[in-house]
């Protein structure tokens, strides 16, 4: 159960819902529709047509009340059994399973907002659907995935800043240092800088939002066994090694390179509380396999508090009620739980 917080607390999230055509908008109305569920204050940006559609189609009408709001102030006004709903200028149509290239739009603008919102302190975070990349790829989105579009969207509106990917879940916590590129590009993009200020980022946020104040990062190879020495690859120890050198030169707590394939048993992964790794499949295969239904999705390195569910956008089983809620709700327990701590640090 998720507790929210009462009056006078962070500003309400913003939630969006990513792909109509998958299970971010299930999932969301199942979570209201538990009526044991109690969830912080939030407002959701969708299409009310479009959402009221899925309701329909998951037998939940008659369990949800949504309350349409004209801006993210009046979520407090809002009962705790109904739904505050911000309503898109672009209509959606409800297809499950199929994108709309028209939905598009109303994909982008939710994110678009909700950012704007999280930056104005209107909302305390953005609590991300999944969305279909390919399908936003289809009508001109030239961003991999939500992660390089938030920090454009923060870059635009301040200081450069560069994202980092966290998956967090009860047994493992891993950073991948590149994200959506091709495999083959991978060493070539692979620098001693990048790993750095991935580790900078990282041990930063863990500090001033995640609350442990010397994280212990363990930085992996690239190649098998790390590289055996030069023997099997050389980014290992002429690319890695030198940036965990410089990381322990700053003070960070960092051991590595390890290599990959024996840092995430049980005992590997007690001894530390993020796995630095060096692609995008290196960090969340395991993270996955191991909580796939718990694991959340933070953007580290962003002025704003975004969390997203691991999972994509399951468009096989959107709109059957199959979809299981628990990484988005725990979600938005993240999100919430990170803006009380950095509502309370400003009040200290
Ligand atoms: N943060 C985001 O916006 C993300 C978006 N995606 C996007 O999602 C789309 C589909 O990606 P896939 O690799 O197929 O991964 P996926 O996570 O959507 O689906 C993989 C399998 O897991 C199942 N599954 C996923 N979430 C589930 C849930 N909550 N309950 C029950 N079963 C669930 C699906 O039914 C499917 O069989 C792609 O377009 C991808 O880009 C993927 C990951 C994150
Ligand atoms: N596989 C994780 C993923 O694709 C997350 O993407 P996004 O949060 O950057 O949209």
């Amino acid at each position: 159960m998720i507790v929210g917080g009462g009056g006078g607390g962070p500003a309400p999230l913003a939630v969006t819902l990513g792909e109509p055509s998958g299970v971010g908008a299930d999932i969301v109305l199942m979570l209201k529709a538990a009526k044991a569920e109690r969830l912080p204050p939030l407002f959701v940006l969708a299409d009310p047509a479009m959402l009221a559609a899925r309701a329909d189609r998951l037998g939940l009408t008659d369990r949800i009340r949504f309350e349409v709001i004209a801006a993210p102030e009046d979520a407090a006004g809002v009962d705790a059994d109904a739904l505050a709903l911000l309503p898109l200028q672009s209509r959606q149509t409800e297809t499950p399973g199929t994108p709309q290239p028209a939905n598009g739009a109303g994909t982008i603008e939710a994110i678009d907002r909700g950012v704007g919102f999280c930056l104005d302190g209107r909302a305390s975070a953005i609590v991300t659907g999944p969305i279909d990349k390919k399908a936003l790829y289809d009508v001109g989105f030239r961003h991999p995935g939500h992660t390089e579009y938030l920090a454009e969207l923060c870059s635009r509106a301040g200081a450069p800043v560069m994202p980092v990917m966290l998956l967090t879940g009860p047994q493992l916590s891993c950073v991948p240092v590149t994200i959506h590129i091709p495999l083959a590009d991978v060493p070539a993009q692979l620098t001693t800088e990048l790993i750095v200020a991935t580790c900078r980022i990282t041990a930063a946020d863990y500090r001033n939002r995640l609350g442990i104040a010397r994280p212990r990062l363990a930085v992996s190879g690239l190649n098998p066994h790390a590289g055996e020495k030069g023997a099997i690859g050389r980014e290992d120890e002429a690319v890695i090694r030198p940036a965990v050198d410089i990381l322990k030169a700053e003070g960070i707590d960092a051991v590595g390179p390890l290599p990959a394939d024996t840092m995430f048993h049980p005992p590997a992964r007690a001894r530390y509380d993020v796995a630095i790794c060096m692609y995008h499949d290196q960090a969340l295969i395991p993270a996955k396999t191991l909580a796939f239904d718990e694991t959340v999705n933070v953007t580290l390195g962003l002025p704003i508090i975004r969390t997203s569910p691991d999972h994509g956008t399951a468009a096989d089983i959107a709109g059957t009620g199959r979809a299981r809620p628990d990484s988005f709700r725990a979600a938005i327990a993240l999100a919430w739980k990170m803006a009380a701590s950095e509502a309370a640090a400003k009040h200290r």
